[in-house]
C-alpha cells in the first residue's frame, strides 16, 4: 500500500475508512468492474474495529481481540448464513462455541454464590422481552425502552444478583435497558439469532485465532485489492461534497477528488466533528446522526502467572453498583488459550466512558479488588500484564458500536443512510436490522457498493438517491 503524502486525483470512488464496510464496498465495486477506487484509512492496517493485539509478559504472549470477537449467529442447515461466518469458513478461522448459559459461575461481593436459577429466569425473561418487543411492529405500537418493556412483562430487578443477570441487554447493546430501544433491539436480536424470524442461528463463535479475528477480512481484502487501491496512514479531515464530485482533504494537507465517495466512519466520528463537512451537513442529517447513540463496550485484560479463578468460560459478578465489572471471561481454558494466564472483564455504556478518564493503575487496583471479593480465600497476585482499549476517547471511533435509542424513529434511520449528492454513507450504524454487528457493516458495505456501482456504470443516469425526510413530524403531537 502507498502512504500519505501522495496526492491522488481523478478517482471514480473514494471509500473513506478501511473496516468491514469499506472493504466489502470495495469488493462490490471491483466485482462490477469499477476499479478506479481508493480506500483511505487513517490507521496502518485494514480491519477497523476488528482489531487484535499481542498481549502478555515477554515470552508469554497471546493475540487478543480489543474489538469484535464473536461471530454472532452462524447458520442453521442450509438457511441464511451470517456472511462473517462464511468468511470464517473460507479462511479457516479458529473460533470456538461460546456458551454463556452452560459455562458460567456466579459471584457477588462475598465470593461465590449460586444464583444460576435467577440467571436462567433472566434468560427466559429476555426471550419474552424480544418476542413482545418484536410483536409491537405488526401492531404498529410506539417504541419505548427495554426498561419499560421489562416492567411490562413483570421483570423488576431489585437485588444486585437480579440486576447483574439482566445485564445481558447491556452486554449485547453496550448500554442499559433505559438507553436501549425495545423494538430495535428485539429486531436486531431476532434477525440475528432467531431462525424462525429469518435469523442465522442462536450460536456465538468466539475467535481465538492467533492470526487475529481481523485475518478473515484482511485476507478477503488481499484477494481482490491492488496496492494502488489503498492509502493507509491517511486521516481525512474535511469532506467537500456536491452533486458533481467529492473532494477529501487529508491531515497532511493533500486533497483527493472523486466522482463519488462512500463514508464508512462510525456514527461516533460523525457526531464529534472529527471530520468537517463542506457545506455543513443539513439539519435533517445532523438530527439523524446526533439521535443515534455510539455506545462503548470495553474489555479489560489481565494476565497472571497462575490461573486461580473459575474453570467455566464465564463468571458473573454482582456488585452493589449495577454495571461495575459484571462479566468475566477466562481464556486460560482447554479449547481456548490454555496456559495463557489471561482473564478479562467487560464493562459497557456510561461505566466504560467513566473509566476512560482514570489511569491504568487506578483501574487495575479496582479490578484486583473485585477479584479479591470474588475469591476471598485467595491472595490475588500482581498481574504480569494489563491492558484495555479506550474506544470512547479514540478519534477514529468515539465508542465501540451504535445502539438505537427509543427516541430514534424510523425516519431518522432513513435520514442517517441517505446520500448527499455524490456522498454516500455506510458502516454498521446504517443497518436497520443488524446495527452494531460485523454482519451489519458487511451488508451495508455491499449495499453502498452496489448503489454507487450503479451510479458509475450508468454514467450517473440511473443513480437512485436514497429517500430522506426534511422534517420528521411527531405522529402523536403534544396538544397544548
Ligand atoms: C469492543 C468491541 C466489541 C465488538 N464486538 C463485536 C462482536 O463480538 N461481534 C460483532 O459482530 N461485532 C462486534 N463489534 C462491532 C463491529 O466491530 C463493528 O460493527 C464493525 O467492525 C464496524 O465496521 P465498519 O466498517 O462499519 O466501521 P469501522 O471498522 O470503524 O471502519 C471505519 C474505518 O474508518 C477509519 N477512520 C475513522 N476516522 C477516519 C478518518 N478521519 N480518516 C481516515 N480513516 C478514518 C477507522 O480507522 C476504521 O478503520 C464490536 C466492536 C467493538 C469496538
Amino acid at each position: 500500500a502507498s502512504t500519505a503524502g501522495t496526492t491522488q486525483n481523478d478517482k471514480t470512488v473514494l471509500i473513506l475508512g478501511g473496516g468491514v464496510a469499506g472493504i466489502i464496498a470495495a469488493r462490490t465495486l471491483a466485482e462490477q468492474k469499477v476499479t478506479n477506487f481508493l480506500i483511505v484509512e487513517a490507521r496502518d492496517e485494514l480491519g477497523g474495529r476488528m482489531h487484535s493485539m499481542e498481549f502478555g509478559a515477554p515470552g508469554r504472549t497471546s493475540v487478543i481481540e480489543l474489538g469484535a470477537n464473536w461471530i454472532q449467529g452462524t447458520q442453521e442447515g442450509t438457511g441464511p448464513a451470517n456472511p462473517i461466518y462464511t468468511l470464517a469458513q473460507k479462511y479457516g478461522l479458529k473460533a470456538v462455541e461460546s456458551d454463556f448459559y452452560e459455562s458460567v459461575e456466579t459471584y457477588d461481593e462475598t465470593g461465590k454464590v449460586d444464583y444460576l436459577k435467577t440467571l436462567n429466569d433472566a434468560v427466559d425473561a429476555y426471550t419474552d422481552l424480544t418476542v413482545v418487543g418484536g410483536g409491537r411492529v405488526p401492531t404498529q405500537q410506539v417504541d419505548t425502552t427495554c426498561r419499560t418493556g421489562y416492567s411490562l412483562i413483570g421483570v423488576k430487578p431489585q437485588t444486585p444478583a437480579e440486576k447483574v443477570v439482566e445485564y445481558y441487554v447491556d452486554w449485547e447493546y453496550a448500554q442499559t435497558p433505559e438507553q436501549t430501544s425495545w423494538i430495535a433491539s428485539s429486531w436486531a436480536n431476532n434477525f440475528t439469532y432467531d431462525v424462525d424470524q429469518g435469523g442465522f442461528s442462536d450460536s456465538n463463535l468466539l475467535s481465538i485465532d492467533q492470526r487475529g479475528f481481523k485475518y478473515l477480512i484482511q485476507s478477503e481484502a488481499a484477494s481482490f485489492l491492488q496496492p494502488s487501491q489503498v492509502l493507509l496512514n491517511a486521516t481525512v479531515t474535511d469532506i467537500a461534497y456536491s452533486s458533481d464530485a467529492v473532494v477529501v482533504t487529508l491531515a497532511n494537507g493533500s486533497k483527493i477528488s472523486a466522482d463519488y465517495a462512500i463514508s464508512t466512519f462510525s456514527v461516533g466520528v460523525l457526531q464529534h466533528d472529527d471530520v468537517a463537512f463542506e457545506p455543513t451537513l443539513p439539519l435533517w442529517k445532523q438530527e439523524a446522526i446526533q439521535s443515534m447513540t455510539m455506545a462503548t463496550y470495553t474489555k479489560l485484560f489481565l494476565q497472571f502467572d497462575e490461573n486461580f479463578w473459575f474453570d467455566t468460560q464465564f463468571a458473573l459478578y454482582a456488585d452493589k453498583v449495577r454495571g461495575r465489572y459484571p462479566v468475566w471471561q477466562s481464556l486460560d481454558l482447554d479449547g481456548f488459550l490454555p496456559g495463557s494466564g489471561i482473564i478479562f472483564a467487560t464493562v459497557t455504556g456510561d461505566y466504560s466512558e467513566a473509566i476512560e478518564s482514570l489511569t491504568n493503575a487506578q483501574i487495575q487496583t479496582e479490578l484486583l479488588s473485585v477479584l479479591s471479593a470474588m475469591f476471598p480465600n485467595t491472595t490475588i497476585p500482581t498481574p504480569t500484564a494489563f491492558f484495555f482499549p479506550r474506544w470512547f476517547s479514540d478519534p477514529l471511533y468515539r465508542g465501540s458500536y451504535s445502539n438505537w435509542p427509543a427516541s430514534f424513529v424510523s425516519p431518522h434511520h432513513l435520514n442517517l443512510r441517505a446520500n448527499l449528492g455524490r456522498l454516500w454513507f455506510s458502516g454498521e450504524a446504517m443497518s436497520q436490522r443488524y446495527f452494531g454487528f460485523l454482519h451489519g457493516a458487511y451488508f451495508e458495505g455491499m449495499d453502498a457498493g452496489q448503489r454507487v456501482a450503479q451510479c458509475v456504470l450508468s454514467g450517473g443516469l440511473q443513480c437512485d438517491d436514497l429517500p430522506f425526510v426534511e422534517s420528521i413530524p411527531n405522529s402523536s403531537p403534544y396538544v397544548p
